[in-house]
């Protein structure tokens, strides 16, 4: 790189909009020897594309929510309509934050699109996940907008009894804030979506950017059904049991019925399917076979997030170029680390110690 190129490639670092004029203003160039260096750095590979986004290192797209966890455990079978001793405790979430997060602990690069309110709990979510190594550059700050928030009630087990998730904000994630950012969804190595955003905004996203490729986290049985129609579109999907169900419209009842609802996913075009059951474990397949993947016995202190850490663990193992068995016991183990810690997002979460439980999975 010449002394030019590089004093041009600093500006445009400082500004990637800055215009051609500008350049040669700054630079006491004219216009036109300014656009010569510029083809001659996208050329070298220093600028990725219009707009000068600039070549950076690798990276994976999370668009999806990103709210306060506030959950209540209890020692002993909760009983309803009353009040039960147990303790509280506060702390991120949001499906796509969660998968940000984890994937950032096994050393991917993120990017997380997500919307965060003007609050104190919007203050906490930004400082946090970038904190914890996130990039936060994208995500939408909405002003006199309230952070989102998830309630749930874990029974004495670690499961989830029953939740409120109020995500209001999401209704401004338009197709206009993901349009602003299209240059940097389109140089993602791949992009997670979940469903918490509005409809629209995930069919632009499977539309617009379709050389990438889409993995998909369905959230819950009323968010599912948004992708119900566009289901295809998606080279990967973690469905748990309740949500493939309402994606595919077959019960699941039995390792049977999982199988025939990874049939029907397989057949409108999905790539890679693992409905997740909890703790019995996995079905899972591609175009090749389907097969089931016992959970192993664990102590769950608190199940939620469990999903997450597995898409995580399905994103790790795609780029690494896992096979799919070599997959599903990595993303299994990622999770049954997971669940063996209060926090959503397992303190320890790490390559090694996801390798480490991988080898007493049967
Ligand atoms: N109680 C449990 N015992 C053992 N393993 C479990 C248990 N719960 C979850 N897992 C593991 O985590 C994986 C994913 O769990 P699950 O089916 O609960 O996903 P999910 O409903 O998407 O979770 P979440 O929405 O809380 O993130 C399971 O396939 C299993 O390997
Ligand atoms: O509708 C939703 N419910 C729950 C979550 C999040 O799920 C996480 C656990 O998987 C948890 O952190 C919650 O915030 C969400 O993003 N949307």
């Amino acid at each position: 790189m010449t002394e030019r190129e590089k004093e041009i490639l600093d500006l445009i670092r400082r500004n990637p909009m800055i215009s051609q004029q500008d350049l040669a203003d700054t630079l006491g160039i004219t216009r036109s020897s300014a656009a010569v260096h510029i083809t001659n750095l996208v050329k070298k590979g220093f600028i990725a594309g219009k707009g000068y986004i600039l070549k950076e290192a690798d990276y994976v797209a999370v668009i999806g929510g990103a709210n306060i966890d506030i959950q209540g455990f209890v020692p002993k079978p909760l009983i309803l309509k009353d009040s039960n001793p147990g303790y509280v405790r506060i702390s991120l979430g949001g499906v796509g934050r969660n998968i940000a997060e984890n994937l950032v602990k096994l050393d991917i690069q993120t990017k997380l699109f997500s919307a965060i309110g003007d609050d104190v709990y919007g203050k906490k979510l930004l400082e946090e996940s970038r904190g914890s190594g996130i990039d936060m550059d994208y995500c939408l700050m909405l002003q006199n907008t309230s952070t989102s928030t998830y309630l749930s009630i874990l029974d004495h087990d670690g499961d989830m009894a029953v939740a409120v998730s109020h995500m209001d904000i999401f209704d401004n994630f338009s197709v206009d804030y993901l349009k602003s950012h299209g240059p940097i969804l389109n140089n993602a190595q791949l992009i997670v979506l979940d469903t918490n955003i509005p409809q629209p905004s995930i069919e632009f996203v499977t539309t617009q950017f379709k050389d990438r490729l889409f993995f998909l986290d369905t959230v819950s049985t009323s968010k599912a059904i948004k992708v119900k129609e566009i289901i295809g579109a998606f080279h990967t999907i973690k469905p748990n049991r309740y949500e493939a169900e309402a994606l595919s419209g077959i019960s699941i009842d039995s390792k049977l019925d999982a199988e025939k609802a990874c049939y029907y996913f397989l057949n409108k075009g999905v790539q890679q399917v693992f409905i997740s059951m909890g703790k019995e474990g996995i079905c899972y397949g591609n175009h090749q076979h389907i097969r089931f993947l016992a959970a192993p016995e664990a102590a769950v202190v608190n199940a939620t997030g469990a999903g997450d850490a597995f898409m995580a663990g399905l994103v790790f193992s795609f780029l690494q170029e896992y096979s799919l068995e070599q997959s599903v016991r990595f993303a299994m183990a990622a999770s049954t680390l997971a669940i063996s810690h209060e926090n959503t997002i397992h303190p320890m979460m790490s390559v090694h110690s996801v390798q480490n439980i991988m080898k007493e999975l049967k």
